[in-house]
Formats: C-alpha cells, sequence, structure tokens
C-alpha cells in the first residue's frame, strides 16, 4: 500500500511562515519523481490560504480537530461541513494533546469520527499509551481499549499509533515495539471491521526524523508517518517523504 505523511504543525504558523513554508515543500517535492501520498495540517487560521497552493503541489489539506455537530451553539468550535468548505479532505481526532489538554474520551472522538465520515473527510485517530501504562506493561491494553472506543462502526479512515512518551521528547519508539504495536493494532482491526480492517492505514507517529525514519516506514503494517516537529521546516519533512513507500 502506498505510504502517507502527515504533518501536524499543531498550533504553529503565522501566516507569512506558512506561505515560505508550503511553497518550499512544492520545491522540494516537486524534485521527486514518484511519491508518497503527503497531507499538510496547519492551524484553522490557516486552512483557507495554504488550500489553493497545497492543491498546486499536489499534497491535501487535513485539519487538526473538528466537532461532532454540523452546526449549532458551540463557541470557537469548527465542524466537519465547515473544514470541507474549506477544502479540507482528512482531520486528526484525539490527538493525545487534545485527549489531555480538553479532555476528550474515546467517545468524544468516536463521535468525531462518525461526524468527520459523514462530511466526507478522512479522520486519522491517534490512540498511544502513555509513560505509566508503558512502564507497567499495559501498552497493548490501553490501546486495545482506545481502538474500541473511538472507532465508529464502518470506520474508514486512518489509525494513527503515537505512544504519548515519544511525543516532541527526540525519542521515538523502537522499531521492535513499532512493529509489535503495528501487528497488534491490525489484528484489533480485523477483528472489529473484518476484511476492511486490512486496508485500514496505519501510522506510527512520535520523534520521527530524518535518521530514524528509514528503521519505521519499513516495518510490516507501518502504512506512513504522523509528524509534528520534523514537519515544520521543509528541509527536515521532505526526506521523510522520500523515504516512504510510493506505491
Ligand atoms: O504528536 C505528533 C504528531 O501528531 C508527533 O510530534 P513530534 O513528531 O514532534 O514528536
Amino acid at each position: 500500500m502506498k505510504q502517507i505523511i502527515v504533518g501536524n504543525w499543531k498550533m504553529n504558523g503565522l501566516s507569512a511562515d506558512a506561505d515560505a513554508l508550503v511553497d518550499a515543500l512544492a520545491t522540494g517535492l516537486a524534485a521527486l519523481p514518484a511519491r508518497a501520498d503527503v497531507v499538510v495540517c496547519p492551524p484553522f487560521t490557516q486552512l483557507a490560504r495554504l488550500a489553493p497552493k497545497l492543491k498546486a503541489a499536489g499534497m491535501a489539506l487535513g485539519a487538526q480537530d473538528c466537532h461532532k455537530d454540523r452546526s449549532g451553539a458551540h463557541t470557537g468550535d469548527i465542524s466537519a461541513p465547515m473544514l470541507v468548505d474549506l477544502g479540507v479532505e482528512y482531520v486528526i481526532l484525539g490527538h493525545s494533546e487534545r485527549r489531555a489538554e480538553h479532555g476528550e474520551l474515546d467517545e468524544t472522538v468516536r463521535e468525531k469520527a462518525v461526524a468527520a465520515m459523514a462530511a466526507g473527510l478522512t479522520p486519522i485517530v491517534c490512540v498511544g499509551e502513555n509513560a505509566d501504562q508503558r512502564d507497567s506493561g499495559d501498552s497493548q491494553e490501553k490501546v486495545g481499549w482506545q481502538i474500541q472506543g473511538s472507532l465508529p462502526q464502518g470506520f474508514t479512515g486512518i489509525v494513527a499509533y503515537e505512544p504519548v512518551w515519544a511525543i516532541g521528547t527526540g525519542q521515538a519508539a523502537s522499531q521492535q515495539d513499532i512493529a509489535d504495536m503495528s501487528a497488534f493494532i491490525r489484528a484489533e482491526l480485523v477483528r472489529q471491521f473484518g476484511e476492511a480492517g486490512k486496508t485500514i492505514r496505519i501510522l506510527y507517529g512520535g520523534s520521527v526524523n530524518e535518521r530514524n525514519v528509514t528503521d519505521i516506514l519499513p516495518v510490516e503494517n507501518v502504512d506512513g508517518a504522523l509528524v509534528g516537529n520534523a514537519s515544520l521546516k521543509a528541509d527536515a519533512f521532505v526526506p521523510l517523504v522520500r523515504a516512504a513507500r510510493a506505491s
């Protein structure tokens, strides 16, 4: 399966930086003859201005969250149809930073995934254990519960395995840990969704960089990467796309 590299800019990017970064990405990617799928997820405030630039360069646009309802009295929130209206195709849901900072539960994430799919977006649902759960040997149990709780029936999106302790620490999970967890996630997806579970892409995220990407992307059941810090500079991000499977 063709791999997909997703850049999660998180709460970074004013207009001038965002334009410069996308221009540099477009130049860097144009030099690659065939390449993996690329999705850029800037903050909400940059979606509209970046949509045409990304499209022209063959990259897809993603958002970092959406509300479960289509519209209504939800001050400060953004709905899935509003994202589609701007040309957004993907939405990250249940990132550990949202689970921690906004109290999002598996059920919240599941409702958002339903809304995203209904609007025609591809949800990228994040799961992953924290350091305590890892230390007590509960990583698979935790991720298993998150998958059961966060993915709705008929899920057609992407699952991103992001161990919380690996995010922004420079300490990616080991190749073996990624292989074990990705195989576990694949088995869970097949258990939950049957044959369709084999076609759901599984991403790894957590301190992916130019040096470790060549260990991570060839791992069985890893269909791409969800990238934070290294998505904020073209010379860090383009090599990740170069390392990914193009067919
Ligand atoms: O949280 C992440 C992507 O969603 C990973 O962030 P880093 O790549 O900065 O560790």
